[in-house]
């Protein structure tokens, strides 16, 4: 057998914050039993939210042990410090893992990433099986990712290197750059024009022919997101960065975000109205966290998209556990934390 067919494939999942990431991942498990799957977690933002979901997925022969978070800053800018070395670690194990899946955070470039994949430390134990970019269809057809083509051409203008306005436009074309498989999330928001619509806008700015599913809760059969067999890894040209003049180098100061600490809440709905209201007024990309409801035994998990919320009591609150709950806010630079921790502890009015 030689080297390439003993190497363990790894999937990177790729798509902007709030896409469906976490959501595809979970049915990915749900579906994928009896395979040995790893998955790696890195997050924008510190509260660690994602690992919690997946570790809660409740399915059987997932063990807590196959989720490995990567908190400390975006993967895609400490590859030689935490990554390698747990990429290392799993091989190493007793029962190696058969298929390693990374979700990467929302706003990490996946470039940075699979260039990793030829350091020597694990060129000839792994090999990438595919990059999957999730996308929020609804944020496209909403414009979120779109440049404003007067402002680009005044930015040109002054330097002409510059082909965005807008760092979510730049964020969005690196992730759909690099992927194998594009899936086109929360199909159930929109209408069959509509979509048609989102899908031409991304065959428009895929640099090769990619293929494109559609899907709503990120349901997609295992089969088509594992065994692409792209080794991704060995063809980087093919795969344009907007940072392949830097040499992968890159800031994520266009972005921020940071935890706000919310007390008790008296109703939910009260405070789904806040979270919104909240999330309008200071333009704000992604919300989530956990809060507890006066007399309500269980913790409410809340998670946002731009305005759109969802919710769920997800556990039972413990009897020490403190009734002040977190919300990690994430936006582009310049947002105002005081004015945010304000309205979301509901002492700003409307
Ligand atoms: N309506 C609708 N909502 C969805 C769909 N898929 C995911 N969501 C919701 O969108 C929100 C974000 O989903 P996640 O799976 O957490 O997204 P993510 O890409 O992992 O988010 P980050 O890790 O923060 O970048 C959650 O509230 C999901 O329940 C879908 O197909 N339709």
């Amino acid at each position: 057998m030689t080297a390439a067919k003993t190497r363990v494939p790894v999937t990177i999942i790729t798509g902007f914050l709030g896409a469906g990431k976490t959501t595809l991942l979970r049915h990915l498990l749900n579906r994928a039993q009896g395979h040995r799957i790893a998955v790696v977690v890195n997050e924008f933002g510190s509260l660690g939210i994602d690992g919690e979901i997946l570790r809660g997925c409740g399915v059987e022969g997932c063990r807590e042990e196959d989720i490995v978070e990567l908190t400390n800053g975006c993967l895609c800018c400490t590859v030689a410090d935490d990554f390698l070395p747990t990429m290392e670690a799993l091989l190493d194990r007793a029962d190696p893992p058969e298929h390693v899946v990374i979700e990467t955070s929302g706003l990490a470039l996946p470039k940075p990433l699979l260039k990793a994949f030829g350091w020597p430390t694990v060129r000839n134990r792994m090999t990438v099986d595919g990059v999957v970019a999730v996308v929020d269809a609804p944020a496209v057809a909403a414009g979120r990712f779109a440049d404003d083509p007067q402002a680009v051409e005044a930015q040109r203008a002054e330097d002409p290197s510059l082909d965005h306005d807008n760092p979510l436009a730049e964020v969005f074309e690196d992730q759909i750059n690099a992927a194998d498989l594009v899936v086109l999330n929360k199909t159930d928001l929109l209408d069959a024009a509509q979509l048609d619509a989102v899908e031409k806008e991304i065959r428009e700015h895929a640099p090769r022919p990619v293929q494109i599913v559609r899907a709503s809760e990120g349901k997609v059969d295992p089969a088509v997101l594992l065994g692409i067999g792209a080794a991704a890894e060995g063809d980087l040209a093919a795969r344009p960065s907007h940072h392949d003049a830097e040499d992968g180098e890159h800031e994520h100061d266009d972005f921020e975000s940071f935890v706000v600490v919310v007390p008790e809440q008296q109703t939910v709905d009260q405070f789904l109205t806040i979270l919104q209201d909240t999330a309008r007024r200071f333009d704000v990309l992604r919300m989530k966290g956990f809060a507890t409801v006066s007399k309500k035994p269980m913790r409410l998990a809340v998670q946002g998209v731009g305005s759109r919320f969802r919710h769920e009591f997800d556990r039972p609150v413990g009897p020490t556990e403190e009734r002040s709950g977190r919300i990690v806010v994430i936006g582009q630079k310049g947002l105002d934390a005081t004015a945010i921790a304000k309205a979301l502890a509901g002492q700003l009015a409307a």
